[in-house]
């Protein structure tokens, strides 16, 4: 039906509508809704027009990198843009690390990083804009090792005019670069927070491998199964056995076990995650998880497993015999260190004073490989370190500080030897006039 064509007192149903709208812009606040109206879809039209122009233009015209903070290079890229552009920004973001010196002296340190938001910056002559946001989601994080934390989804983009799949590609080898020289600069130590790591403070001074004493011939035995291992991968898998060696240092307190293993860890380029079985906290499950997602590139390192667990046989107790100083059991540690039969490469290396207090079935072969006692000093361990404390010690000197130190009765640790050496720094013949003090 025609609706034009109703007459209603001689007026038609268009004059009707004409008569609404003119008695609608005749009211003010009407009149100036619909006006507003207007003016906001249009701005809605221009901002929307906008946007896709923007868009199109940028696909058109620029090339763009997206990242989220899922991705390893993440980091990579936020500190590579912090550490060598002149980003033009006053919004910043911090963040804090604790560092610790060598002699246990910590520090807190801050480093800024670009904050959420637009920036830019210049890389091989380019503007490159550089958008961080921040999500609502939680997801599991990799740090620089591969250590994962939960954190809120963070994504940056990256564009630049022109550009091509070889500059963004330039940009994150340079980027990764970086990162791994810095981290070859240091020993990183990773400890665990219930069930994820975490890295503890800046990396540390790496230790040489001379720096640590030992008795003739532990310390290529060792170092030779280890490169050994770390480089039959392929041996491994085509015979489909797990990649894993497992390590026990044994022996009295102070004769250097962690000592060596950081050596080992700074000569290989490798960094040290600490497990601590007797924190109360930590479940069979947890440890579970972080033994077989241990951070990359790093020995995992089980420190004074006997305060955790105590041999079954000589336990007496019925119910101290799978728990002792931890809330973990035995056999949720065994099932922990077999893992899934990954190939992935795990070297795990478990410390111990009391070696006769372990579990049996904690140091079989397969969960432990090689086993080094590291004992107190010998002669010869007595003349090593005595020469490496003081420059261009005489052979005289030698003689008589591995003399005197010989005849005790009672022998002593190279931490002790060491003590007794710091204490006399600065002459070698005070160290040999007060070596009775040594014991
Ligand atoms: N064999 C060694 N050569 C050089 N320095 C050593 C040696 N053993 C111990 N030290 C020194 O003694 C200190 C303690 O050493 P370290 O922590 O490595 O001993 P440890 O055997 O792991 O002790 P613990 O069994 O108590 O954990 C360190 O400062 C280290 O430099």
């Amino acid at each position: 039906m025609d609706l034009s064509n109703i007459k209603l007192n001689n007026i038609t149903s268009d004059e009707v509508f004409q008569l609404i709208i003119e008695k609608i812009f005749e009211n003010p606040i009407f009149s100036g809704g619909a006006l507003l109206s207007i003016a906001g879809f249009f701005w809605y039209f221009v901002d929307w027009a906008w946007s896709i122009g923007q868009r199109l233009f940028r696909e058109r015209y620029f090339t763009s990198l997206e990242l989220t903070n899922e991705n390893m290079t993440y980091r990579w890229v936020v500190n590579h843009i912090n550490q060598n552009s002149k980003w033009e920004t006053r919004n910043l973001s911090v963040e804090s690390t604790l560092d610790e010196n060598e002699t246990g002296v910590t520090s807190l340190k801050h480093k800024f990083i670009p904050g959420l938001g637009n920036h830019y910056f210049y890389y091989k002559n380019r503007l490159v804009y550089f958008e961080r946001t921040r999500d609502k989601r939680n997801v599991m994080v990799l740090d620089e090792r591969g250590s994962s934390l939960s954190k809120r989804m963070e994504t940056v983009t990256l564009s630049t005019y022109g550009g091509s799949i070889e500059f963004w590609r330039q940009f994150l080898d340079d980027a990764s670069k970086e990162c791994l020289d810095a981290m070859d600069k240091g020993l990183t130590i990773h400890v665990n927070r219930s069930d994820y790591w975490e890295e503890s403070g800046a990396p540390r001074r790496k230790r040489a491998m001379e720096t640590v004493i030992l008795a003739d011939g532990i310390s290529e035995s060792l170092h030779n199964d280890l490169k050994s291992f770390l480089t039959s991968a392929s041996w491994y898998h085509d015979r489909g056995i797990p990649y894993r060696r497992g390590y026990l240092l044994y022996g009295p307190p102070g004769t250097g076990k962690s000592s060596f293993i950081a050596a080992l860890a700074s000569q290989f380029g490798y960094g040290i995650a600490m497990l601590s079985l007797t924190n109360k906290f930590l479940s069979d499950s947890e440890l579970n998880y972080l033994l077989n997602n241990a951070p990359t590139k790093c020995f995992v390192i089980l420190e004074d497993i006997d305060a955790a667990f105590k041999n079954r046989e000589k336990v007496e107790d019925d119910e101290d015999k799978n728990t002792v100083d931890s809330s973990i059991t035995l056999s949720g540690l065994l099932n922990a260190i077999d893992g899934i039969a990954s190939s992935e490469e795990r070297i795990l290396f478990m410390t111990t004073n009391y070696k006769e207090h372990l579990d049996s079935a904690i140091i079989r072969p397969g969960r432990i490989d090689f086993q080094v006692y590291l004992g107190h000093c010998t002669p010869e361990m007595v003349k090593k370190m005595f020469k490496r404390f003081y420059e261009n010690v005489s052979e005289e000197n030698i003689e008589k500080f591995s003399e005197a130190t010989s005849k005790f009765e009672k022998t002593f640790s190279p931490a002790e030897l060491q003590k007794h050496l710091i204490l006399y720094k600065d002459s070698p013949e005070a160290a040999i006039e007060h070596a009775n003090d040594l014991i």
